[in-house]
């Protein structure tokens, strides 16, 4: 049995927590936050330990580094103070490149991972890029935590940015669009439960079309749209308000916050 240490337990690593507490795993689980009580009520809530400092560095297999990016390079002094070797370093830290880590650890083994928090639901995605001194074994340690979460793949670190637009952050434009039918759908006479209640039974019907019809979202949204019908009118209103560009210039805000983050935090 591995033990994974979890390093800050806010709200990505709750979430992994406690999608990887739902399944009978290899996996035992330590965390540690610079709030312990927060580790502990986490700990308590998921029947996981808590533990201190370098007691979940040093009593864990797997390391995983869940702190804001602002925090990454005080945590990576702390961690040279340990010895890491045949530790495998999982990050899900926005924007940090793999460079980072090889450079403040030399010779140990990093994958940066951007899961997303449906990990709790285990319906993740996440992408995995492995660094330079992984072994097989851990690149399957990391598979083996990420396929209880849901999907991944394996990505170029070069990649991570993109990912993270689409799929890091895509949560939560879901519910920002979910929030704005509701929104919409009350002023167009509904109640607010009412909206809600529709707007949010309406995705979570829409996402189950399109984990289970086995059809693409182009066709599933060629069934709901009648020529020239309800849906065609607000698909073109969608269209001539220029929404494919405002979602590319989300997105690219996105990637480019992220590119941003390495200077500006290590
Ligand atoms: N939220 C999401 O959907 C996703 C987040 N991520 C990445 O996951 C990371 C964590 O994000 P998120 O969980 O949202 O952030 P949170 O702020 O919710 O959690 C981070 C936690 O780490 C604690 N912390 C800070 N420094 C340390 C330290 N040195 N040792 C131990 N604990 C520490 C923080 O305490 P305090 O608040 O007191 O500083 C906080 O409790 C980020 O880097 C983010 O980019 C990746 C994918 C998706
Ligand atoms: O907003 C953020 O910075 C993090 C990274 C991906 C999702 N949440």
């Amino acid at each position: 049995m591995q033990t994974i240490g979890f390093i800050g337990t806010g709200n990505l690593a709750s979430s992994v927590i406690k999608g990887l507490s739902q399944q009978d795993t290899d996996f035992r689980i330590m965390a540690y936050d610079v709030f312990q009580e927060k580790a502990e009520l986490l700990a308590q809530t998921y029947g996981v330990a808590s533990a201190s400092f370098a007691e979940t560095i040093q009593g864990s297999d797997v390391i995983f580094l869940a702190v804001k990016p602002k925090d990454i390079k005080g945590l990576l002094d702390q961690l040279a103070q340990f010895n890491l070797t045949g530790k495998l370093i999982i990050t899900v830290v926005a924007g940090i490149g793999l460079s980072v880590y090889e450079q403040a650890l030399p010779g140990i083994a990093v994958i940066r991972v951007m899961p997303n928090t449906s990990s709790a639901v285990l319906q993740a995605v996440s992408g995995l890029a492995r660094g330079r001194c992984v072994t097989d074994g851990q690149a399957k340690t990391a598979e083996a935590i990420f396929a209880v979460l849901g999907k991944f793949l394996w990505i170029s670190d070069s990649k991570m940015n993109a990912l993270t637009a689409v799929s890091g952050s895509g949560p939560a434009y879901f519910y920002f669009l979910t929030e704005l039918m509701a929104l919409a759908g009350e002023k167009l006479g509904l109640t607010r439960d009412e909206a809600e209640f529709l707007a949010a039974e309406t995705m979570v019907g829409a996402g189950k079309m399109l984990a289970e019809s086995g059809k693409t979202s182009l066709e599933l949204r060629e069934a709901v749209t009648s020529p020239n019908g309800t849906t065609y009118a607000a698909l073109e209103s969608f269209r001539q308000a220029g929404l494919a560009d405002i979602v590319y210039q989300a997105m690219e805000a996105c990637a480019k916050r992220a590119e941003e983050m390495e200077g500006e935090y290590v």
